[in-house]
């Protein structure tokens, strides 16, 4: 039997005069772990919103598994979305955050989640108006992880988290993902952090898919060629040049495909996924 997919067909997404999205079709498989990559703005967290259905698209169609996700409480109950703004009310502990989710997602799995609380040292007891940012997020991630949901959702999900905590999340999230084979989707500006976790990469610049595919097909798919201006424009003929950055005589290109009988005095480097998004994006991904 084949994995549940969320599919988002031609998405587009208005606001007044302007286009967060602008025809966006991507797939998301269960047992999965996609990276959704893109500047600020791009329409990350506008396409997680749509197929979630907290915001409305102009046009288009999501579904998971053939089935419309619009106002679908069954099929939207197999997705659980961690978002960047608060969802829950704040005078709540985090132990009434985990009953109420509970009532809501019948996999939850409540002693996991406390055992996650007791990993990060977040006391249950507290209000999580309470909580500083990071710990904030702290509880949304355990929410997350013992949803028991069928796709999880993290929209930049270390925001504010220290070195060791973000340590912890990435092993906890491989640990459950192995458990459970659920589609994950991280949307986020820090690359280089998930770059060896993300077997899929989406890549949405100014409300379009830029690249979507296996990373490392994404990786192989392009290269780097660095020499004189001189050099690097004459090899660029007749190629498929993504991007071309000059630094005095230097030029440096990339291209798509794979090298072919490159001239001496020419460099060929593969970049690795941030410098790919850079790439692609013609911008630096946030550190
Ligand atoms: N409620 C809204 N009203 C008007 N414009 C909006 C609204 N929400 C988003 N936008 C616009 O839609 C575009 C996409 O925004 P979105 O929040 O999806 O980007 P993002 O990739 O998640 O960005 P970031 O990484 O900064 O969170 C942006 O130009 C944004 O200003």
């Amino acid at each position: 039997m084949s994995n549940s997919v969320i599919k988002a067909d031609n998405i587009i997404k208005k606001y007044g005069r302007n286009y967060a999205l602008v025809g966006v079709s991507v797939e998301i498989e269960k047992g999965r772990i996609y990276g959704l990559l893109g500047r600020n703005g791009a329409g990350k967290s506008t396409l997680m919103n749509i197929i979630t259905n907290r915001v409305f698209a102009t046009s288009g169609r999501c579904t998971l598994d053939g089935e419309d996700l619009l106002e679908n409480d069954k099929a939207l109950n197999r997705i659980y979305a961690m978002s960047e703004s608060v969802t829950m009310p704040a005078g709540l502990t985090f132990k009434q955050a985990v009953n109420i989710t509970a009532d809501f997602y019948g996999g939850f799995d409540k002693d996991y989640a406390y055992s996650l609380a007791e990993k990060f040292k977040l006391d249950p007891k507290k209000r999580l108006s309470a909580l500083s940012t990071g710990y904030l997020t702290v509880s949304k991630l355990i929410l997350t992880l013992a949803s028991g949901a069928d796709f999880l959702f993290f929209d930049e999900p270390v925001l504010g988290l220290d070195a060791n905590h973000r340590d912890l999340f990435y092993r906890l999230l491989v640990e459950r993902f192995a458990e459970t084979q659920c589609g994950v989707v991280i949307s986020t500006h820090l690359i280089e952090e998930c770059e060896n976790l993300v077997e899929d990469v989406i890549i949405i610049d100014k409300g379009k898919v830029l690249a979507a595919g296996k990373t490392e097909d994404i990786l192989t798919d392009g290269y780097s060629v660095t020499g004189a201006k001189s050099l690097v424009c004459a090899y660029c003929q007749n190629k498929e040049v993504l991007c071309m950055k000059n630094i005095g005589t230097i030029s440096s290109a990339y291209l798509k495909g794979t090298p072919e009988n490159v001239p001496e005095g020419l460099e060929i480097s593969r970049p690795d996924l941030q410098q790919v998004f850079i790439n692609l994006t013609g911008e630096e991904g946030e550190q």
